[in-house]
């Protein structure tokens, strides 16, 4: 029987997943195209890995004409018992909980439409628009700026039958039926489709199994540094493939597997050569992202990272609701469902006759194209409505407009962002999407508390190395460094820090800072929150509140964080089909002490360099140095205490060290009575 096409990726539901299936990863292997289509699929260039090989011949034991012997060979040749047969599925008519409950009716007032350029742009015959926030920027993107050149599971069919595709408060009325009519034919093909993949998952499984017992039974030599590789030839994928999945088994069972005077290290060592090889990462990033899984979880990470991510749109409850919204877009030819029961305003889109950066919906401001893993430091922000909230890096204004949506236009955002180039996006879907309470920014946002305080909430999406987003910008395999990992944290902490200090630990309504990242390395995520609760003891890490996503780290290849770190949140692609992202929150419990002089205190940073701490010392200047003179006359060493006194009121009210007026007055006083002396 012709196999059909397994699930792509970009057609699974997002976000609380079903437990990763390894049998997707056995399935591929079985259907390992010839290694030429591996090559076309992931241009993996032949020179660059017979270099990369290192003198060592690319697959254990293969000839260079691809050959496999021993343990690959053998795990080939296990005959195949007869497929299990799937269980029949009924159409799943998905519903979601409750959860935010904010903003599912929005106000509809806005402005009219103001988007400047819409582009299209295919992703996988799904078209999309310019302006949108499809994830959050790398570092890279700001290489055109000044400022850069100098920076659980509920998603289980069980609960989803139970249930209507639709919120409860839209689950009501006559709508819905009609809206599960439209979309029922884009269901059955989702479920012919979901058939073909448990076929083939429960054959690939079987075949996996039969491998298995083989292997157990039989441990062989994987790892062979004799024969070196040779260099002009390009790497055979499959086989390549299948040495990465006898190496992860042999790892797995090594006390029962292990080659005998091999060490654990030298197996890992061959993984992540293979994957460099395979996947096409620098050997330093494949280390690096490696050490955050187990085996074989690290390879359905980078298996993941190969494949491009849902389409999903916000819907911007400023102009509309999501089920009239989806009603419109199924009438124009959109396959969409709700992209689960943990976002009320989220639809993933499956397919698409039209360009969805270019409907009459988009141009209205209804919605915006925005990856799932975007919506999430927002509503772990979970702003409220009237309060003063403070984006630190907006650009272009995916999270800011959700924002917006949360606290219904009112209250007021200062969206800021360091980048002009960027800002302009911000700007424009500021417009486009109605948003009326935000007022834009443009400053280098370490400079905040000084440009303004007092803050209820502050989120920093921090710039980042991108590690968590490979799969929509594969150049971050090769073009980060050991040096981009410690300018990003060295960046993320002072961002950090600003965003802390730019709370009021005593508002009434909030006193929270979310740093969030799309990045999923230690250095920039708990390294960083580590960082700042060890110089911030006046902020501690609370729950964000999302129903999903794994802990964050609280020890880490030899390194030991807080027992709280567990309070933050790490998603995967792998794990729930969306971006890598970090999301952390913190309550601030009290005032920022005033620290050190500028310069004074330097945090060392893991490589030994320093993170300088602008600490602004806010302690009030008394007002009470009086002269005892009650009619004045002239008192010169008092007038200068009080000359002083005004020019250090005048150096903080610019946000200047007033500590400073000191240093100068002494120098200037010190350079004066050289003068004198040099004179007489
Ligand atoms: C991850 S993106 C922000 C995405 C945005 N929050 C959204 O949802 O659309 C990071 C942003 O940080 C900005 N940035 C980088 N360094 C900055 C700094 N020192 N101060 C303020 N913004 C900065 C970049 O221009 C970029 O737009």
């Amino acid at each position: 029987m012709a196999k059909k096409k397994p699930l792509s990726r970009r057609l699974q539901k997002q976000g609380v997943p079903e437990p990763l299936n390894e049998s997707l990863v056995t399935r591929k292997r079985k259907a390992a195209p010839d290694s030429d289509e591996f090559d076309k699929r992931r241009k993996v260039d032949k020179q660059s890995f017979a270099a990369k090989s290192n003198g060592k011949k690319p697959v254990n034991g293969s000839a260079p004409n691809g050959k496999a012997k021993g343990i690959l060979k053998k795990a080939k040749a296990q005959p195949i018992a007869s497929k299990p047969k799937p269980k029949s599925k009924k159409v799943p008519v998905p519903k979601e909980d409750e959860w935010e409950d904010a903003d599912s009716d929005g106000d509809l007032s806005g402005d009219g439409i103001d988007d400047p350029d819409i582009m299209e742009d295919e992703l996988d015959g799904v078209q999309v628009s310019g302006l949108d926030a499809l994830g959050s920027a790398s570092e890279d993107e700001l290489l055109d700026d000044e400022l850069a050149e100098s920076g659980s599971n509920f998603d289980s069919d069980e609960e989803v039958k139970q249930q209507g595709m639709w919120s409860e408060d839209e689950d009501d009325d006559e709508a819905l039926d009609k809206l599960t009519a439209a979309n029922i034919e884009g269901l059955s093909k989702r479920l012919d489709k979901q058939i073909a993949e448990d076929e083939e998952a429960g054959d690939a499984e079987l075949q996996e199994t039969n491998m298995q017992t083989n292997i157990l039974g039989d441990p062989e030599k994987i790892i062979d540094d004799d024969e070196p590789a040779p260099q002009h030839l390009a790497p055979d994928l499959r086989l390549l493939r299948e040495r990465i999945n006898e190496t992860i088994r042999v790892l797995e069972s090594f006390s029962q597997l292990g080659e005998k005077g091999r060490s654990r290290s030298e197996y890992t060592q061959q993984l992540i050569k293979d994957i460099c090889s395979y996947y096409g990462y620098s050997e330093f990033l494949a280390e690096k992202l490696y050490s955050l899984f187990p085996p074989r979880e690290a390879f359905s990470f980078f298996e993941a990272n190969e494949t491009p991510r849902p389409i999903v749109l916000r819907t911007n409850t400023l102009r509309t609701h999501r089920r009239e919204l989806a009603q419109s877009l199924i009438n124009r030819g959109v396959n969409l469902e709700p992209v689960g029961k943990w976002s009320k305003v989220g639809l993933q889109i499956f397919e698409t006759t039209v360009p969805l950066g270019a409907t009459p919906e988009y141009l209205a401001g209804q919605y915006i194209l925005q990856a799932a893993s975007s919506f999430l430091p927002v509503m772990a922000l979970a702003p409220q409505e009237n309060e003063r909230v403070l984006d630190m890096a907006a650009a272009p204004g995916g999270k800011t407009t959700h924002i917006a949506a949360l606290m219904r236009n009112t209250g007021v955002i200062f969206a800021n962002d360091a980048s002009k180039t960027r800002s302009k996006g911000l700007i424009g879907n500021i417009h486009r999407l109605g948003v009326k309470n935000t007022i834009v920014c443009n400053y280098d946002a370490t400079e905040f508390p000084r440009v303004m305080g007092g803050f209820d909430r502050v989120l920093i999406d921090a710039p980042c190395s991108g590690t968590g987003v490979i799969s929509k910008d594969p150049s971050v395999k090769t073009n980060k460094t050991e040096k981009d990992f410690m300018k990003m944290p060295f960046t993320q902490k002072k961002l950090l820090l600003a965003a802390i200090d730019s709370v009021d630990h005593a508002s009434k309504t909030g006193g929270y800072i979310v740093y969030s990242t799309c990045s999923v390395t230690v250095e920039e995520n708990e390294m960083v929150v580590e960082y700042a609760l060890t110089k911030r003891p006046n902020v501690k890490l609370v729950s964000t509140g999302l129903v999903f996503g794994k802990e964050g780290f609280t020890r880490h290849m030899g390194k030991i964080f807080h027992p709280s770190m567990k309070e933050t949140r790490r998603y995967y692609p792998h794990a729930y089909n969306m971006d890598g992202f970090f999301v952390a929150k913190f309550k601030k419990i009290g005032p920022t002490k005033a620290g050190p002089i500028v310069n004074g205190d330097k945090a060392k940073m893991e490589n030994g360099t320093t993170v300088e701490e602008e600490v602004v010392d806010r302690t009030p200047i008394a007002d009470d140095e009086k002269s005892d003179d009650e009619f004045g006359g002239w008192d010169d060493s008092e007038d200068e205490k009080l000359i002083l006194l005004a020019k250090k009121k005048a150096a903080r009210r610019k946000g200047k060290d007033p500590r400073l007026v000191d240093f100068n007055a002494s120098k200037a006083k010190a350079r004066m009575k050289s003068k004198t002396q040099a004179e007489e």
